[in-house]
């Protein structure tokens, strides 16, 4: 734990829309980028329904776009302007305390690491004029100029909060995407940090889900739970290329999408649901790693879904909720731009070679003029 008086400190705000498309997740700690000295609290606000709709839309033609679509910009805005409300809301809740600087990620739309590119779209310049705070975002930028993958950022949050455990331990984000953090068992007082990420998320499931039931996700895991994992279709879906070259590596949500999408196509709700939450877990543990992690902890919304967390149990052991190790699963990322705010300032790396590729250890972000 860093001094409570130390100079580095900082309240930071991050905020955080990940590849789901549900909304905003804002968390405020306080924070020397090294460590979290105090947790305050975290929310998160939900798009809309057409504004989920529009993102979608973008989502599904951004590399078409050049980035200069009178439609882009304004959604562009109403994303901000979400962003905006989400920093009110949380300021609400502690107007005792006033933040230092704001971690602003921003909504991906595309990303191409193996071109050099991933697009988050999110005014900085806006969010700061309208929050009156400093604001740091354009967090993969310099890592994809390194020669990375622009992603995972979330590594070094989670080595963060585990520096006083020895032994090996995976920390999974299974969000739209799914990722690993591989944190090696501490020797001679160093330890080794891998990540990537592993392959789908619940992204497919939501899209199968809303496909089936007009519902945005498989609430609970009640489709899955109810089918019957196809076998067939399961190693169809494994037999990507992706799933068996080495950490690091990163994806787009879209990646699986087309070819995972055909392969169960033919499949009732509930076996398509129940071999999708298959492909999920099966590519987590097929993952190459370099060790064998003794525990497994999960955060992001699919350790919500019970069928996939039972999943997640009987194929890799020793598996449990972030929450049991005191965190909030829901707001760690949001945590982690916060952090990544404040590492920016004081210019200390966020990605190194084994986590995202980069050639050199690399400080993420970029301050709004
Ligand atoms: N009760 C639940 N039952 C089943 N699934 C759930 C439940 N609650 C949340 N989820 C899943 O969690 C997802 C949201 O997870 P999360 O907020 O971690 O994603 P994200 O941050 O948008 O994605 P990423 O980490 O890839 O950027 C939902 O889309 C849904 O699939
Ligand atoms: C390009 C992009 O937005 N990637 C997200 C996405 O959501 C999960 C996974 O894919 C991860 O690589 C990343 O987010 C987290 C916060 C990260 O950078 O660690």
């Amino acid at each position: 734990m860093p001094e409570t008086g130390s100079a580095d400190l900082r309240w930071a705000i991050g905020l955080m829309s990940g590849t789901s498309l549900d909304g905003v997740d804002a968390a405020l700690v306080l924070t020397d980028g090294e460590r979290i000295a105090e947790y305050g609290p975290g929310l998160t606000l939900p798009y809309d329904q057409m504004l989920r709709d529009r993102l979608r839309l973008l989502l599904d033609h951004a590399a078409e776009l050049s980035g200069t679509e009178a439609d882009l910009k304004d959604v562009e805005r109403a994303v901000t302007l979400r962003h905006v409300e989400a920093v009110t809301a949380l300021r609400n809740m502690v107007p005792t305390i006033v933040p230092d600087v704001i971690g602003f990620h921003g909504q991906t739309i595309l990303h191409q690491p193996d071109i050099g590119r991933s697009w988050q779209i999110g005014d900085g310049a806006l969010l700061q004029e309208q929050c009156g705070i400093p604001v740091i975002y354009d967090f993969r930028a310099r890592d994809l100029d390194y020669g990375g993958e622009g992603a995972p950022l979330v590594p070094v949050l989670h080595a963060a909060l585990l520096e006083r455990e020895e032994k090996s331990v995976a920390v999974l984000n299974i969000g739209g995407v799914a990722n690993v953090t591989l944190l090696g068992p501490v020797q001679d007082g160093a330890r080794q940090v891998w990540a990537c990420d592993t392959g789908p998320g619940n992204a497919l499931l939501d899209d199968w889900a809303e496909r089936h039931t007009g519902v945005a996700c498989d609430t609970d895991g009640a489709l899955a739970r109810k089918g019957t994992v196809n076998r067939g279709v399961l190693e169809r879906l494994l037999d990507s290329p992706y799933l068996k070259r080495p950490m690091p590596k990163s994806l787009d949500r879209l990646s699986f999408h087309g070819s995972a999408m055909e392969a169960v196509q033919a499949l009732s709700p509930e076996d398509g649901a129940a071999t999708l939450v298959a492909f999920t877990v099966e590519a987590i543990a097929r993952t190459p790693m370099d060790v064998t992690p003794d525990r497994w902890f999960v955060a992001g919304g699919g350790r919500h879904n019970p069928v996939l967390m039972d999943r997640l149990r009987s194929r890799l052991g020793n598996v449990a909720s972030v929450d049991a190790l005191g965190w909030d699963g829901d707001a760690l990322e949001a945590q982690c731009f916060a952090l990544l705010a404040v590492r920016y300032l004081r210019r200390l790396p966020s990605s190194w070679p084994q986590t995202t590729g980069t050639r050199q250890a690399c400080v993420a972000g970029r301050a709004v003029a």
